[in-house]
């Protein structure tokens, strides 16, 4: 099942900036983990933003919510998923 992900993230101004970068750099591990694992199909930076959109490929609803739930940088998140299905005009074999 695919989902398309948008994370924007919003971290208080007076947050410790050593215990940040250490979130991100585990933050980091966690998604090139998925993306290996090919779970995590697409992460694009939008443009001007602390956000990005992402394409993710679980097999149900409740292995997304687990694996947002376990994003370090969760806390500090917000986060919109949307379903999404094949389009009929797609000129893909498959749904990579
Ligand atoms: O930077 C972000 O968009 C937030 C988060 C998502 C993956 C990652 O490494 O950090």
């Amino acid at each position: 099942m695919l989902f398309k992900v948008e994370m924007d993230v919003n971290v208080p101004l007076d947050y410790d900036p050593q215990r940040f970068e250490e979130l991100k750099a585990v933050e980091k591990a966690y998604s090139q983990d998925l993306q290996n694992k090919g779970v995590w199909r697409h992460i694009w930076r939008v443009a001007g933003l602390y956000s990005n959109v992402s394409i993710f490929d679980v097999e149900s609803n409740e292995k997304l919510h687990e694996i947002l739930m376990g994003l370090p940088l969760y806390p500090f998140m917000d986060v919109r998923v949307t379903a999404l299905c094949r389009h009929p005009s797609s000129v893909r074999e498959d749904d990579s």
